[in-house]
């Protein structure tokens, strides 16, 4: 099971300095839409440039425009970018022939999607990574990622990832759902100590 830490409303400072205490406890690393956002494209080629082993995912979270802003996405060095389960087909769709003609990936953001007929829709048009997602404002409200696994049940041939509000105390209700990846990040990169933080999760996992 991977550990993809989520650098999320974080300068870009504080990018580099959490990957430099937690790199070796991670498995991927995502760049954060906001963080994005604030610093571009640039922001992944520098992540890809000091980190040429890791798996890098760009949060991009596509919705439209779906050929372009994968191409900027692997343009830039990332291996994988998100594209919201929301978007028009053709969008998906454009996205995929992209990511195989490059021999890269997108992952599906399944923010807001709460039945599963989406899902099977999505597997049909040959998205074959999730990431099962309780967005931030409605962490506020209570919602929780327990129940986002109902979501995938009886659907086989996905890898799936879980994101949303995780911590060390919520870890192991998730990894009793064996994702195939763990998205973490404020209890990482909020932690007063994120490679102590990064270290209890990934001994957690590997128990
Ligand atoms: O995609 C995201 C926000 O849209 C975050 O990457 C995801 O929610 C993980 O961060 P946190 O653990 O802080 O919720």
């Amino acid at each position: 099971m991977n550990i993809q830490v989520a650098l999320d409303r974080l300068t870009r400072e504080e990018c580099f300095q959490i990957l430099e205490d937690t790199g070796s406890y991670v498995d991927w690393i995502e760049i954060g839409t906001g963080v994005i956002k604030e610093y571009g494209m640039a922001i992944v080629r520098d992540i890809r440039e000091k980190y040429p082993d890791k798996t890098i995912v760009a949060d991009m979270k596509t919705c439209d425009a779906g050929k372009h802003e994968t191409i900027q996405a692997f343009d830039a060095g990332a291996d994988i970018t998100t594209v919201m389960a929301f978007s028009a087909d053709k969008t998906i769709t454009d996205t995929l022939e992209v990511a195989e003609s490059r021999g890269k990936r997108v992952m599906i953001d399944l923010l807001g999607v709460s039945e599963n007929k989406r899902i099977r829709e999505l597997q049909e048009l040959g998205v074959s990574l999730v990431s099962l997602h309780i967005g931030k404002d409605m962490q506020e409200t209570g919602e929780s990622t327990g129940s986002l696994f109902d979501l995938i049940q009886g659907i086989s041939g996905l890898e799936t990832a879980v994101a949303g509000g995780i911590t060390l105390e919520t870890l192991p209700g998730i990894v009793e759902n064996n994702p195939d990846t763990v998205i973490i990040g404020s209890a990482i990169t909020k932690a007063a100590d994120p490679a102590e933080a990064a270290m209890a999760m990934k001994g957690l996992i590997k128990e």
